[in-house]
């Protein structure tokens, strides 16, 4: 079964939802975004996500102190990179991570193999941030890569409409949305719950 997070979680009542209509993972944003979260209202977050829910952080071209710092505080299972971050940076830091790549030609999927990541995140390149922008690249793009299958995290403009033939054709170990779970800029309890129920639905 596809696995599911739901990103740019903020308040308690959305993360709650989350959780009980089965997300996997749930993601705080602590990157310049209109979706960034203050550590500390992460924490409080986090405290009511079983263990059994992974907590992610997206980062954007972040200090290692300050992605060190929140990893540990909040606490998170997995750092987000989300900006331009060298492999040797991300190595050296040595938390379970998840590499963010914009894909815009196939041969941006070319850069994973500098990686040595758990995860690596398709998305579309940001225009207000580095991500979140609501909108799906081309899949095909990644169908043919040689990433294995449960390395691949599949974002960028889904939605409960399209993400049944998202899994489809990308076969991703998980899926990931944002943007598609808002209605009027706001996370959207009804939304979540679709998202979620179109996954599950969706057999591998
Ligand atoms: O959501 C943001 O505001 C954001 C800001 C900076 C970096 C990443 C961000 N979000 C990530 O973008 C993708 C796709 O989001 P969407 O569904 O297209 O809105 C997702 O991985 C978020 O984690």
């Amino acid at each position: 079964m596809t696995k599911v997070k739901i990103c740019g979680l903020m308040e308690m009542e959305h993360v709650k939802v989350a959780v009980e209509v089965g997300a996997d993972a749930i993601g705080f944003v602590f990157a310049p975004s209109k979706r960034r979260i203050t550590v500390e209202k992460a924490k409080e977050l986090a405290q009511s996500i079983p263990s059994s829910v992974l907590k992610v952080g997206i980062f954007v071209d972040e200090s290692s102190e300050e992605i060190e710092r929140t990893f540990h505080e909040v606490p998170l299972d997995y750092v987000q990179y989300h900006g331009d971050e060298a492999p040797e940076f991300i190595k050296k830091i040595g938390l379970p991570s998840i590499k963010a790549l914009a894909i815009q030609r196939s041969e941006d999927v070319g850069s994973a193999k500098r990686f040595d990541v758990d995860y690596f995140l398709f998305d579309t390149p940001g225009k207000d941030y580095k991500g979140g922008s609501g909108e799906r690249f081309d899949w095909r793009l990644v169908q043919d890569v040689t990433i294995p299958l449960d390395k691949r995290i599949l974002a960028g403009g889904l939605n409960a409409d399209n993400v049944g033939e998202a899994i489809r054709q990308v076969k991703p170990y998980m899926v990931d949305v944002s943007s598609g779970v808002e209605r009027n800029g706001e996370k959207d309890m009804q939304l979540i719950r679709a998202f979620v129920r179109a996954v599950k639905d969706e057999e591998r």
